[in-house]
């Protein structure tokens, strides 16, 4: 069957996500509430992208965005290329910075393409679309969260990436620490050795086995649950602050962890009163975010392109 364009713009709101969580390194992720809007149109010739917050003025805007990627990726499995393609983003999640930024492009990618076309959820169901942007990630712990919303247990079979989206306790509240210097998560996976002691590996095993138990039910467990020996320590040389506010927050008790490949911290509870983490960190409060990406038939509307309406919390 011929692949049909829809006509009109389709929009879709991603989250930011928090990935790994201490121990569940390339497993666990976490939705939070602070959002990208994208809107996608197929137009009749080249491609066009407008970019507004963060990235505005850095990111190409042509076939080399993200976002077009992703989009191009999807097109393909879908049967077709459109002719041409214009896109308006609104960015609000900080970039190379460990909360998602690139997953949530990537997620917003293919949930357009599959918008633009008039069967495209038959074409290209759920399951396929965290496939797919599992696959151009190359994990699937953030693109899960960032598709279903919520804590996510993803994992990866021999046909690809697969995810369960799981309740989260009351009383878990993140606070994230964001620094103003980046970190690409491709620099951050270069330090990691290829191989890690069988001890390092079982105390994560059982680490992460209790972090679901923690975050769905016992959150008075998750300081004991958030312990890591996979990934924060071989990151930590090129990230000293971050490893540094993770220490500091865990010696008062609060379940801080690395926020994906960092530099980002995340923190599963507010800092104690009078915490000072110093000038250098941006420190909001961002709710667990239970919907994922969301597509919707038109532009972007005022509410999308407030710069801060879906953002945060402070
Ligand atoms: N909204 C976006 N649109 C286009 N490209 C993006 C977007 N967000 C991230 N990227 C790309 O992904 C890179 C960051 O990805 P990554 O290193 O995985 O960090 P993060 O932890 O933020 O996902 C950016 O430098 C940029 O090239
Ligand atoms: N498991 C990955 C997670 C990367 O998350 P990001 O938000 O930093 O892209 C890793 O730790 O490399």
């Amino acid at each position: 069957m011929p692949t049909i364009f829809a006509s009109g713009p389709v929009r879709v709101r991603v989250p930011a996500t928090s990935a790994n969580l201490g121990p569940g390194f390339d497993a666990l992720g976490l939705a939070l509430a602070l959002h990208d809007d994208v809107a996608a149109e197929v137009t009749p010739a080249g491609v066009r992208v407008a970019v507004t917050g963060e990235g505005a003025g850095d990111l190409p805007p042509d076939d080399r965005h993200l976002v077009v990627v992703a989009m191009r990726a999807a097109f393909d499995l879908l049967g077709a290329q459109p002719p041409g393609l214009a896109l308006e983003c609104v960015n609000r999640i900080p970039q190379a910075r460990g909360l998602g930024s690139s997953s949530a492009a990537i997620v917003a990618g293919v949930l357009l393409a599959r918008g633009l076309v008039s069967d495209g959820a038959q074409r290209l169901d759920d399951e396929a679309v965290l496939r797919l942007a599992a696959e151009i990630e190359g994990h699937p712990d953030n693109v899960a969260p960032c598709l279903l919303g919520g804590f996510t247990v993803a994992w990866t079979e021999p046909t690809g990436g697969r995810a369960v989206s799981l309740p989260v306790a009351a009383g878990i509240s993140p606070t994230v620490f964001v620094p103003a210097e980046r970190g690409l998560t491709a620099t951050a996976r270069a330090a990691l050795p290829a191989t890690v002691p069988h001890g390092d590996a079982a105390l994560n095993a059982g680490r992460s086995a209790l972090l679901v138990h923690a975050l769905t039910a016992a959150p008075e467990l998750l300081l004991p649950a958030t312990v890591d020996r996979l990934h924060q320590d071989y990151r930590a040389a090129g990230m000293p602050q971050t490893a540094a506010l993770v220490s500091e927050l865990r010696a008062a008790d609060v379940a801080a962890v690395v926020s994906g490949a960092g530099p980002t911290v995340l923190a599963f509870t507010a800092p104690p009163d009078g915490f000072d983490p110093g000038t250098e960190w941006e420190v909001w409060r961002l709710p667990v975010e239970v919907r994922g990406a969301t597509l919707a038939r038109g532009r972007l509307g005022h509410a999308e392109r407030d710069p801060v309406a879906a953002g945060r919390k402070s």
